[in-house]
């Protein structure tokens, strides 16, 4: 562990200098890792610990579309892949990727398939935090542990092959072989984390659901379009819209923030843009505050749980979420920035 000081509070935290992938190896050497579920956390999460050397089996129902991208990654049915129960039977260290709703239906079965000394490991504390939900209470006899990227699977894999990392938290809900921090850690480096920091279940839960229904996904979404909306209002063009409210974020300045910071990206600006944005963002911050009181409460009570499992246990809940991704995609504001990217040089042509 590293002792790292993160704005005046200091935290340990765990990266491959500390906790090498050689380390990494022998403490997993006699274990069977399974996979189960190939969506996109477990694609990202078993290359990368195919290619670390690390022996991982992959279980995913079988047929569908999920199922032929692990043949197609290499994966070789009744070899390396299997039905979800077969993996998990054959397994020792169970990690638990399906969806957070798929989890809760498949969990009756699942847990059938645990074995003394098993490590149950989940990347969401979701199905853990709200058992009163989601049924999910592990065994006594299992360890029950966590690593959660902090990011999309498809970039837990390209920035592995880019030589990074996604960072993640860990955690140890259940210590029964004495060996569930290890064992944390380990999977933690045999994933490609860039560093692991501590957390419990229930805080990365709170924090993630958060995140992805703020900043990360959600507040973004609506923000950029509030914005994008009220240009197109006072008769700016979609080409004048769509670049000064995403493309030039995502292009230039987001890359800024990236490299070294906000004041770093808002030096990097004119000085009217920076008096003018050091002005307006308490403004927005005190404005969205209300939002996102309400959105931490709704997620600490159980209600973005409730709502979750309400919409994804459907049996047409892909199509559903699909058809919502296509109004966005078939948007004047989306359909813009299609016509933007395809402009960038390197995609002219193609
Ligand atoms: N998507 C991401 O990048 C991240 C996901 N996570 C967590 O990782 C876990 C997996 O997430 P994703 O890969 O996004 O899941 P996903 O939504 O892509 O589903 C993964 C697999 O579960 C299967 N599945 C869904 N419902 C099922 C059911 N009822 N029975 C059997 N199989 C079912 C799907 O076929 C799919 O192959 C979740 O706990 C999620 O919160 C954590 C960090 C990021
Ligand atoms: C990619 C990620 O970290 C999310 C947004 O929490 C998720 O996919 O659940
Ligand atoms: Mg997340
Ligand atoms: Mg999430």
């Amino acid at each position: 562990m590293a002792k790292i000081d993160f704005g005046g509070v200091v935290e340990e935290v765990v990266t491959s200098e500390e906790f090498t992938l050689e380390k990494a190896r022998e403490v997993l050497k006699d274990e069977v890792i399974a996979v189960l579920g190939y969506g996109v956390q477990g694609p990202g999460q078993a290359l990368n610990m195919r290619d670390n050397g690390v022996q991982v089996i992959v279980g995913q129902r079988e047929g569908g579309a999920s199922w032929d991208k692990a043949v197609a990654d290499g994966f070789v049915p009744g070899e390396t892949l299997f039905p979800l129960e077969e993996a998990a039977r054959k397994a020792t260290v169970i990690q638990y990727l399906l969806s957070d709703a798929g989890q809760v239906a498949m969990w009756p079965r699942i847990r059938e398939c645990l074995s003394e000394g098993d490590a149950l490991y989940f990347s969401h504390g979701f199905g853990v935090v709200y058992k009163d939900q989601t049924g999910i209470v592990p065994p006594e006899n299992v360890d029950v542990i966590l690593a959660a990227p902090k990011g999309s699977g498809t970039t837990v894999r390209t920035n592995f092959l880019d030589g990074s990392g996604i960072n993640s938290s860990f955690a140890v809900f259940q210590d029964y072989t004495g060996r569930a921090k290890e064992r944390t850690l380990a999977l933690g480096i045999a994933i490609g984390s860039g560093y692991l920091f501590g957390t419990t279940f229930e805080n990365e839960v709170y924090s993630d659901l958060t995140g992805e229904r703020g900043v990360l996904m959600g507040c973004l979404a609506g923000v950029m379009e509030a914005q994008y909306n009220l240009l197109r209002k006072h008769g700016h063009t979609p080409s004048e819209a769509f670049n000064e409210t995403v493309e030039e974020l995502t292009q230039s300045l987001i890359r800024l923030v990236a490299q070294n910071g906000m004041d770093w990206m808002f030096a990097n600006c004119s000085t009217t843009a920076q008096r003018g944005a050091l002005d307006w963002a308490p403004k927005f911050r005190d404005a969205v505050v209300p939002v996102f009181d309400d959105l931490y409460e709704s997620v600490r009570n159980g209600g973005e749980t409730r709502r979750t499992l309400e919409c994804n246990s459907a049996p047409d809940y892909r199509e559903k979420l699909n058809a919502e991704l296509k109004e966005i995609g078939d948007s004047e504001m989306w359909k813009a920035g299609a016509a933007v990217r395809a402009l960038r040089p390197e995609n002219r042509g193609k």
